[in-house]
């Protein structure tokens, strides 16, 4: 597996208090990794650090196998960002705003036209920035970023203050990225549904640690039902499973079965009525993601 950017051991105090502490991130190529946690987890500190624009206090972090560090310029060559509310001159066009930047980083004047189409502007582009809605400024900052045409972007709560269209408008944008531009995709929320539905790979930061990273379909996962068994006598009741061999755990006032195929809970309840105990029910449990996340967050470790 090819990584874009992999950190290792990144950390940064302020004073006593850890910000981030030994963060390991691991953001593969070509995917579009969430990067999420609650707020004051650490996120910004993180991703100024990927920017070279805080420096850490211990680790490392290496961007295109370069270390930020000591080959910032290298490495920002080739990322593109969104970290604060981009700034404009209201009273230019969105086509002025970005050719005042493309002197700047003196690329072609045809990127302005391709930056605006992928960031679907190029209907406003000669329209004043000042009329444009918060969404509509947001994607014009994602525009102004690809102007080099990084093969990172790296956005940092991309949707905050945004109404549904626009978070909808910047979901389909942020998607298209890695398929149609071979791009690799960092972004932060503090919102499960909004990188449940956007992101490939997910990374959960609390109090300034990693506490989960793989893909979405892992995390996904961890949302699997459980069955309950109502009986009574549960304690006798979930003694007499173990000893034939049931997997079980013996919760307050039921027994989680570990085995959840239909032959499996028809085995246990098959036990459990022939040594005579009262089954009352058999329930299906789903965990939701948002439960895990939170159980995440809030003891800092999965169960
Ligand atoms: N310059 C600073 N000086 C002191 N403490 C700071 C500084 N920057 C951040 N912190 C602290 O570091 C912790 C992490 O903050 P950070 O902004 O990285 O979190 P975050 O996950 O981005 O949260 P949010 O979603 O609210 O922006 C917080 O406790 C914050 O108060």
């Amino acid at each position: 597996m090819e990584y874009i950017v992999e950190t290792k051991k990144l950390t940064k105090r302020f004073g006593r208090e850890y910000a981030v502490e030994d963060l390991h991130l691991k953001i593969p190529k070509g995917e579009i990794y969430g990067f999420l946690g609650p707020n004051g987890a650490g996120k910004t500190t993180t991703i100024r650090m990927l920017l070279g624009l805080m420096k850490p206090t211990a680790g490392s972090a290496t961007i295109f196998k370069k270390d930020v560090q000591k080959e910032k310029i290298d490495v920002l060559r080739k990322v593109g960002s969104l970290v604060e509310n981009p700034s404009y001159y209201p009273h230019l066009t969105a086509n002025e705003n970005l050719e005042a930047l493309r002197k700047i980083l003196n690329v072609p004047k045809k990127r302005i036209s391709e930056v605006l189409e992928i960031v679907r502007l190029t209907e406003v582009a000669n329209k004043r920035v000042k009329g444009f809605s918060l969404g509509m400024k947001q994607r014009l900052g994602i525009a102004a970023s690809l102007l080099h045409e990084p093969k990172l972007l790296i956005l940092d709560e991309p949707t905050n203050g945004l109404d549904p269209s626009g978070i909808i408008e910047m979901r389909h944008l942020i998607k298209r990225l890695p398929t149609e531009y071979q791009m690799t995709v960092l972004i932060s929320s503090h919102l499960l549904s909004e990188i449940d539905q956007m992101a490939t790979c997910v990374g959960i930061i609390s109090k300034g640690k990693l506490i989960f990273q793989d893909s979405i379909e892992a995390m996904r996962k961890l949302a699997k039902q459980k069955i309950v068994l109502k009986v009574n006598n549960h304690e006798n009741a979930w003694r007499a499973l173990l000893a034939k061999g049931i997997k079980a755990e013996n919760n307050q006032d039921a027994i989680f079965l570990h085995e959840e195929s239909d032959d499996g809970v028809a085995e246990a309840v098959q036990t459990l009525v022939a040594e005579g105990y009262a089954v009352y029910r058999v329930e299906e449990e789903k965990r939701s993601l948002e439960d895990i996340f939170l159980q995440m967050t809030s003891e800092g470790n999965l169960k």
